[in-house]
Parts: structure tokens; sequence; C-alpha cells
């Protein structure tokens, strides 16, 4: 079975090319403004079709923009096991994305093919869900995507509609495991995971005692929209959720994930309020990441202040509740002796909570570059596996053995009661998670359970280590391409001259630590700096980004 590259040329005239722009296949995914993506969108359906058939497997292909602003949009793939489109298939859909001669089309996917095999796999036939999230042009480009999807004979498109991007991922993960794979299977496996852990806590006090509450920023996002339908089923945990997308509020404007955790500043419809005492949480426009706040009484004009609960403490309390239950198992049950666990960073991790994680936990620390496709394979390494980005997008995976094991073993194999306890707990933690992929609302009820199950407020969360202060600056260039990067990004080899001047810049100040990268999905140069003090990280970050304006011919004035 050839290519039917008639069928592919009708199809693709219906999506011309925008002329000058150059598409890339950025941290994850396409992304540009929503009205001049229809042609990327059609191709990546494409893409994801040739996967489908490649794999013999069901693909997912997701239309969000993540935390970018509403007139925004891209796109992204899901692999057979949920996770990102394989990187080795990155630089096809960039050519493929990029070619503006229809005749070209056809000659650039029958070269990948014959390259590829793709059709020596599964000649029969391939299949691809499509979601999106709630922005404007997403019902449109959903339809470009489909329509691309069908270009390629054989493979069916599946359009499930409106969906966080971790639902899709999940929902494909589990369409290729046989196992039930709907929204309210999502659902479901969440809550009886969570509910396992809340019934497993020990001495349970105030078992009549009004369930707590979690005040949730939406973004004005999928995330708000798709959170009733947890809400409906999960006990003990109250949820006001805030920033639904009603009464005006704007996706990502003022709200979500990013802005609390890049400009520390509460998001709107969350000032003021004295029952922000109480554990706040924001996700970001599709509801992959996630992160933690409250408010405190400061000294200052304002009287109050953020605290914020990043990826690095979510990660940090999440070792500790699974490092626990493993170390049970560990020490009891022989043939687990050998179990591995380890966790995954980036550059961006505050240099605290990698210290910590070494020193007091003893826990193995790698890094790899940005983006949850280089963390997520790296994690997929361990027996059990967690990584987050300091922006709170991460994840827990276990090792397919591991999870068998622990699954098949009897309860009389377990020498104690408190390691076949340990045993259940780890496989309900591994049903709370989303082992596609980083998930809001997974780790929101994975770190509600923890604290219930630790007996601790937010606050005593919080104090598990302080953070170094830290400052994040963006810097416009020229040309981003302009920089390279490597030791997983935290240093910088082009262009020449530059990280000699960021060590000169990092040697100014105490505990300094300062790189630069550019950014895969915003046409900026994002500059790290943490210092002793804020005053420090900030003007370290300050010092930093004047270089990177002069050595990488900055746009506009120096900052
Ligand atoms: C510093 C930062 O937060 N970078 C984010 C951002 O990537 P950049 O390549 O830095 O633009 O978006 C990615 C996708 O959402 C996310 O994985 C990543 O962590
Ligand atoms: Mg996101």
């Amino acid at each position: 079975m050839g290519l039917d590259a008639s069928r592919l040329i009708k199809a693709a005239s219906g999506f011309p090319l925008p002329p000058g722009i150059h598409f890339s296949y950025g941290t994850a995914g396409f992304r540009a403004d929503g009205s001049i993506l229809d042609c990327v969108v059609f191709r990546a359906g494409i893409v994801a079709a040739l996967r489908s058939l490649n794999t013999g497997s069901t693909i997912g292909l997701m239309i969000t923009a993540s935390h970018n602003p509403i007139q925004d949009n891209g796109v992204k793939i899901a692999d057979p096991n949920g996770d990102m489109l394989s990187q080795e298939w990155e630089p096809f859909a960039e050519s493929l994305a990029n070619e503006s001669n229809l005749e070209n089309v056809v000659q650039v996917v029958e070269d990948f093919m014959q390259k590829n095999g793709v059709f020596k796999v599964s000649a029969s036939s391939g299949k691809v869900l499509l979601a999106r999230d709630t922005r404007p042009s997403g019902g449109r480009l959903l339809d470009a995507a489909k329509q691309g999807v069908e270009a390629i004979a054989g493979v069916s498109a599946e359009v499930i509609g409106v969906l966080t991007t971790p639902q899709l991922h999940w929902m494909v993960r589990a369409t290729n495991r046989g196992v039930g794979a709907s929204e309210h299977d999502y659902y479901s496996q969440i809550s009886s995971g969570f509910k396992c852990i809340v019934d497993m806590i020990p001495m349970r006090k105030n078992l009549a005692s009004p369930s707590e509450l979690v005040i949730v920023d939406g973004a004005n996002g999928v995330g708000a929209m798709k959170l009733s339908g947890l809400q409906a089923i999960i006990p003990n945990v109250q949820l006001n959720v805030r920033n639904c997308g009603s009464e005006g509020g704007i996706l990502n404007e003022l709200v979500g994930a990013d802005y609390v955790q890049k400009e520390r500043k509460f998001p709107q419809n969350f000032g003021h309020a004295s029952d922000l005492t109480k554990m706040c949480a924001s996700f970001d426009g599709d509801a992959d990441r996630i992160v933690f706040f409250y408010s405190q009484k400061s000294e200052d004009a304002e009287g109050i202040t953020l605290r914020l609960l990043d990826g690095d403490k979510i990660l940090t309390l999440l070792a500790i509740f699974i490092q626990k239950h493993l170390q049970e198992l560990r020490s009891e049950v022989h043939w687990l002796s050998s179990v591995n666990f380890g966790v995954v960073q980036t550059a961006y991790a505050n240099g605290a909570s990698t210290k910590f994680l070494k020193e007091n936990l003893g826990v193995e620390v790698v890094l790899t570059p940005t983006g949850v496709k280089h963390l997520h394979h790296k994690a997929a390494q361990y027996d059990i596996g967690i990584y987050f980005e300091a922006n709170g997008h991460g994840t827990v995976l276990f090792k397919e053995e591991f999870f068998a094991v622990l699954t098949k073993t009897a309860p009389s194999e377990f020498r104690t009661e408190a390691a076949y306890k340990a045993a259940r707990l780890l496989l309900a933690i591994s049903d709370v998670v989303n082992q596609a992929i980083g998930d809001a609302f997974s780790v929101l009820f994975l770190v509600e359970s923890a604290l219930q199950y630790m007996n601790w407020t937010i606050q005593d969360w919080d104090a598990i280590y302080k953070d170094l202060p830290s400052r994040q600056l963006k810097v416009k260039v020229q040309d981003r391409a302009v920089l390279r990067t490597t030791n997983s990004e935290t240093k910088v080899t082009h262009p020449q001259g530059l990280q000699s001047a960021i060590d000169m810049e990092v040697a100014k100040v105490t505990c300094g630590r300062a790189f630069v990268r550019p950014s895969g999905t915003e046409d900026v140069v994002r500059v790290y700096a943490e210092a002793a003090t804020q005053d420090e990280a900030d003007c370290l970050a300050r010092g930093v980004a004047i270089h990177v304006h002069n050595l990488a011919q900055g746009v506009g004035l120096p900052p």
C-alpha cells in the first residue's frame, strides 16, 4: 500500500502555507497566532496519521497553546503511550509544516515513509483522537487537523471535542492499553486512587470534620470547566473554583499558573481575601500544569505576600511521600530491595530544592533540557521516577515491570502489614497520577492526599526548605536561534564570549547561578538567575540580560 498522492494534494490545496513565516517545532509542538495556523495544523494531522500507521497504535492530536495568550494556538501530538511525539519525528514534522510547494509536500511525505517503513507495521488502519481547549480558534483548527488525518488513506479521525491536554494524553494511553478510555473512566481512576490513599491514613482524626477547602484558579480555561467532573465524585475535598471563564475573564490574562509562578502575583479574583491562608492552586490554560500558593501577612505596606509552592516544592513533597513507602517495601521485601527511585529536574529548578533532594533525602537527581519530552524519558528509566519543571509541569512514572510485581504479589507474600500497606499505597498513587503526562487535576489530588496523609498544612509543606531568591527575565533579540547551549542548558556555547560574561556576573554575587536559553514557545531569550538575596538575584539577572542584548543583537533598548 502506498500513498494516495492525489487525495493528499486535493486535501492540502485547501490549506495554503502563509508566506514568509517559518514554523518551528518548539518545546511543545507548533505555536503561533491562531489565525495563521490552519496549514500547520492540517499538516500535523498528516504527521499524526502516519505515526498511527507506523506504530500500529492510536495517536492523539491536541489543539492548544497552553499558557500563551488567547489569540495564540498550537498543536501537540501524543504518542501511543500518551507521552509526546517521538523526537525523531520532529524534523519531519517541521519540514512538512514549512513546505510551500504542494508537489513537494507529497515528496516529503513519501521520502519519510520510505525511510521509516511507515506502512510496514500496519497496512490496515490507523486512528487519531483529536481534542482542543477552549480557545476561539480551536474549533476551526480542530477541523483542519481532522482533514489532515483523513488525507491519509486508512486512518480515521475521532473528534472528542473539548478536553484538557492531559485528558487527551490519558485517553490515548488507555486506548492503546485496551482499558476503559472515556472521560468518565479518567475521573473514576483519579477519584478511586485518591479515596484509597485517604482511607489508609493512619489513626485518622476528625473523621467527621468538614472537608478540606482548596481554592482553585482555573485560568479562565478548560481546566476550570472540566474540574466539575471530578468535584462531583471526590470525597473530603471542597473545591472553590474561581476564574472559570465566565463573567468576562480572559484565558491566561492576569490568571493561571504561568502568571502566578513567573510574576509572583495573586491571580485576579484572589485579592485581599482572608481565606487565602488555606491552600490555593492555579492551573495553566490547558491544565497540564499546576502551582500552589497561599497568602501570608507581611510587614510591607500591602500587608500580604504570596507564598508560592512551585513544581520544585511539589516534586519534593511527592519524593518525601513516595520514598517513605518505598523504604518500607525495600526493607521488608527482599526482592524489592533493588527497586530504584530518582527525580528529574531542569536548570530552572531552584538550587535549594536540588540541595534538599540530594542531601536531605539522598535521592538521585538528574537534570535535562527544558520541555516535558526530555524529562519524561529520563524519569521513565527508573522503577519510580518523578519529574517536575519549576513551573509545575510534571508527574510520577512507574516502570511497567515494577507495577506488575506490585499488582501481582499476594497479600501473604508481604512479611509485614506495613509492607503490604506500602505496596497498596504506591498502587493508589499510580492511579491518581497521570502516567502519560503532567496533569493539574492528578497533581492537585495527589498533593492533597499526601498532605492529608502526613497531616501537614500547606505552611508545613512550604517549610521543607527555603527557596533561594530568583529572577527570570526575557530579552528580545533579532534571531534567538543564534544562542546555543550545552550541559542541559546550563552553559551557552554561542554567541562566543557570552558564557564568560555570565561567569563574571555570577562571581559578583553570593551563591549565584545564572543561565540563558532561547525559548521554544516564545520569540525571546530567557534569562534565569538566583542568588542569596533578592537584590542580588535581580542584579544578576539584569547584568546577564544586558550581555545577551549586547552579544546576541538585542532588539530595542537594553534591559
Ligand atoms: C521557563 C519555562 O517555564 N519554560 C516553559 C516553556 O518553554 P520555553 O521553551 O521556555 O518557552 O513552555 C513549555 C511548554 O509549556 C514548558 O515545558 C517550559 O517549561
Ligand atoms: Mg500547558
